[in-house]
């Protein structure tokens, strides 16, 4: 589907023609082409981008056109679009000349969970790309979860979003995944008592390693992978082995909420607002063996340890506080965080679509393939990244280290090494072998 939309413009108000603009599934564009043809003397006409059309009706001066009754045998039996998002609505008439971005086609797995139920509502919003840029929002779920979904697509009619123009409910990744530019992977089994970090691995990697397999299949070549669902860096590890025809710099696992838990707490203890802390790098995995770098990050752009002279403090207190937050805070709310998750994976996306501030940069655990910090390559890794605002990223080379951030981060990246040996089976390197010495906790289950 490689255009799943369209806008069609009537020409101009005047004596003997109007002016009506529509967007729509491109399944429609043949069916009503042939009606108004019919009815009412028009022409069809494609506009680039592709996805727009223009039809142009002749009426005569007095006649009173009626609503174009769009919904009509075309879109019916077509799972993938829903409710009023399988309608064409009018634009309004000076819309017609504002310069439309094309379509962006955004994928959410586990879109009826907790975390979706911010986020999606946040995307719809422009809160990502900004306030002039369309939007589709294709969303996965399960058989278990598909009337939750329904609800979801419902109330994202109800919000009535200027943006969002395509939902599309499904629970096949090789359908909703079709020319997904970004795939936020989200759905993932929580871990509950008993269940083993090694069985864990095994069954959130299933569904990795599918939904992997099935981007590889159907996704924009381009596509820009984020996976929120844990452990996310091994599901990382996991989807982008199953996705070779797409770049591995393109898979990202969130260890942005980190990040911003980093620098609330600096903040606090410097006494300043948080948007004062900078450069703030999270090493590793998204467990408890993170590292937050006190070593790098600023403060009004002095080192850290410069502000808050307390260094014990930094070293086990600070430390220990980001790497446990998620357990806290469930312990607290009885649900582990979603708005601030959602918020955080805003600020990944946003981070990858515009110019990181001059001398700033961000954490995003990424493949390791050639890194400049002597980590093991081969899995994915947080690291501190910047982005001209294309999508793509770099590594950041002038960074500091000494013994303290080199033995963090060795115990984190033992752990990813480890927990890679486990899920051989699902990036094709043989029989997986579990043996995680220390059975070390996602930063939710503290
Ligand atoms: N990286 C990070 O910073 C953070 C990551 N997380 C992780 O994000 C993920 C989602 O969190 P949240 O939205 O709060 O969780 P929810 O429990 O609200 O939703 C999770 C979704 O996962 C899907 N899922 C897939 N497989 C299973 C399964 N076997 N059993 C149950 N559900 C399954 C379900 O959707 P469906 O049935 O449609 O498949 C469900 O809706 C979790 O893995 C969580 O640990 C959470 C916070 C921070
Ligand atoms: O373990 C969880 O589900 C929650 C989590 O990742 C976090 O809060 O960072």
């Amino acid at each position: 589907m490689a255009a799943t939309s369209a806008t069609m413009a009537v020409a101009d108000v005047s004596s003997s023609s109007y002016s009506k603009t529509h967007l729509l599934k491109s399944s429609q564009i043949s069916f009503l082409s042939n009606h108004l043809h019919k009815h009412r003397r028009c022409a069809f006409r494609p506009l680039p981008p592709t996805q727009y059309a223009r039809i142009s009706c002749s009426v005569a001066p007095n006649q009173v056109e009626a609503p174009i009754p769009i919904q009509a045998e075309d879109t019916k039996n077509k799972p993938e679009c829903y409710g009023v998002f399988c309608l064409t609505y009018d634009l309004k008439a000076e819309e017609e000349t504002k310069s439309w971005k094309k379509l962006i086609n955004v994928a959410v797995s586990g879109a009826a969970g907790m975390i979706s139920n911010h986020l999606l509502f946040k995307l719809a919003a422009g809160e990502v790309f900004g306030p002039d840029q369309p939007i589709a929002l294709k969303l996965l779920g399960s058989e278990r979860s598909i009337q939750a979904l329904e609800g979801v697509a419902m109330e994202l009619e109800d919000s009535l979003f200027p943006l969002l123009r395509e939902v599309s409910i499904g629970i096949d990744p090789y359908e909703v995944f079709q020319d997904a530019e970004w795939a936020l992977l989200i759905g993932a089994k929580p871990r509950g008592p008993g269940l083993e970090r090694a069985d864990l691995l095994d069954i959130n990697g299933q569904i990795f390693a599918e939904q992997g397999k099935a981007l590889n299949a159907v996704a924009s070549r381009n596509v820009k992978v984020i996976v929120v669902g844990n452990p996310c860096n091994t599901n990382t590890l996991i989807c982008l082995k199953n996705a070779p025809d797409i770049p591995a710099k393109n898979f990202h696992a969130l260890t942005r909420l980190d990040e911003n838990r980093a620098k609330c707490q600096l903040a606090l203890k410097a006494g300043v607002f948080y948007d004062k802390v900078s450069n703030m790098t999270i090493w590793g995995n998204h467990s408890t063996t993170q590292v937050p770098d006190f070593l790098n990050a600023r403060i009004d752009g002095v080192p850290v340890k410069e502000v808050i002279k307390d260094h014990k403090w930094l070293e086990n207190e600070f430390t220990e506080i980001i790497q446990k937050r998620g357990g806290v805070l469930i312990k607290k709310w009885g649900r582990s965080s979603a708005a601030s998750t959602a918020v955080s994976i805003v600020d990944a996306m946003k981070s990858l679509v515009t110019p990181t501030p001059e001398g700033d940069w961000f954490s995003t655990g990424v493949y390791t393939n050639g890194n400049p910090y002597g980590i093991a390559e081969d899995i994915v890794f947080s690291m501190p990244c910047r982005s001209k605002g294309d999508g793509d990223y770099e590594l950041v080379k002038e960074i500091q280290f000494d013994d303290y951030l080199r033995n963090r981060i060795a115990k984190s990246e033992a752990e990813l090494v480890a927990e890679k040996r486990c899920v051989a089976h699902l990036i094709g390197e043989g029989i997986g072998y579990c043996d995680i010495q220390e059975d070390t906790m996602l930063p939710g289950e503290m």
